[in-house]
């Protein structure tokens, strides 16, 4: 199911170049102390999209995210959401209420709190209330039940959340931010310190979160990339290098060129320890390596 499109006040549609982006990025320009981080950059996404953002390190993954969500400020473009709202003007804490969702690296959870008492929390301290009274809002005890299944916690509803795993934290985490039903979900490295099996289980959950919302995943692990992928955008330098299905990405020679730096390349037969980059870090490249 996808998420019916706005309107304008008008009842016109949104604008031409947002009509069916859930997201829409122009012209992004961003700089600290005179050091230009996102470069006059296009992006869009749109609804119901699951996309896939990676890139060398200090491509300006981060500062993508920090600016959709009003924690970093541009010095000119326009991020226009959900057709009409315009997320330069907006602050942080507002983000929610309009349908941006975002998750950090690291699990930002109550950890002296039961799992359920955590989404319980997050839907808000009317509903904590009420519940200690000894009943729950309409619908909410619903969407918390069915937000513990979809992030397969239910059966650790009653546990103290600092007891969980760490894939079971960032599980939670997800969940906390999908009981608020946001239209757009922005995740920062969501399988960073999981086991194999957790990563599966979070490709799996990711995949069906984006059957019916937009999520937007910044990913180093190009394993995880690979294997639930959908569509891949590349950043480098602040500006789209390359974007599509992985397959054509990962064979992008200037994708090759940006991960590898400037070393000589040639080629292999398979992978494994030419996944590396100059830096170190994981990349998608399978054919090439840096003598
Ligand atoms: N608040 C800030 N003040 C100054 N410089 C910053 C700030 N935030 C980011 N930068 C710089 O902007 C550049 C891009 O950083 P960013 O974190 O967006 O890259 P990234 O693509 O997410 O990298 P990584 O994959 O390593 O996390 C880096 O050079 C970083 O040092």
């Amino acid at each position: 199911m996808r998420p019916v499109q706005p309107q304008n006040s008008n009842g016109a549609g949104p604008p031409p170049e947002t009509a069916g982006h859930i997201l829409s990025v122009q012209s992004l320009t961003v700089s600290f102390d005179g050091f230009t981080v996102l470069d006059e950059l296009d992006f869009s996404m749109e609804y119901g999209e699951m996309r896939f953002l990676i890139g060398p390190n200090g491509a300006g993954k981060t500062t993508l995210i920090d600016v959709i969500t009003g924690k970093s400020k541009p010095d000119s473009g326009r991020i226009i959401f959900d057709g009409a709202t315009d997320l330069r003007r907006r602050q942080e804490h507002q983000l929610v209420r309009l349908g941006v969702g975002r998750k950090f690296q690291t699990p930002a959870i109550f950890s002296s709190l039961s799992v359920y008492e955590n989404l319980e929390v997050t839907l808000g301290f009317r509903a904590k209330i009420t519940s200690l009274l000894g009943g729950h809002r309409r619908g909410d005890a619903d969407r918390i039940q069915a937000t513990l299944e979809q992030v397969g916690l239910d059966r650790r509803a009653k546990d103290i959340a600092g007891a969980l795993s760490h894939g079971e934290k960032q599980w939670l985490e997800i969940g906390m931010l999908l009981v608020q039903e946001p239209k757009l979900l922005l995740l920062d490295e969501p399988v960073a310190g999981m086991t194999r099996r957790e990563r599966e289980r979070t490709g799996e959950l990711l995949q069906a979160i984006g059957n019916d919302r937009s999520v937007l995943v910044v990913e180093h692990d190009m394993e995880f990339v690979r294997q639930f992928a959908r569509t891949v955008t590349v950043l480098h330098l602040g500006k789209v290098l390359s974007e599509g299905p992985m397959d054509m990405v990962q064979q992008d020679p200037e994708v090759i060129r940006a991960y590898l730096g400037h070393g000589k390349t040639k080629r292999t037969e398979s992978g494994g320890a030419a996944n590396q980059n100059v830096a170190g870090s994981r990349v998608g490249v399978q054919a090439v390596v840096v003598e």
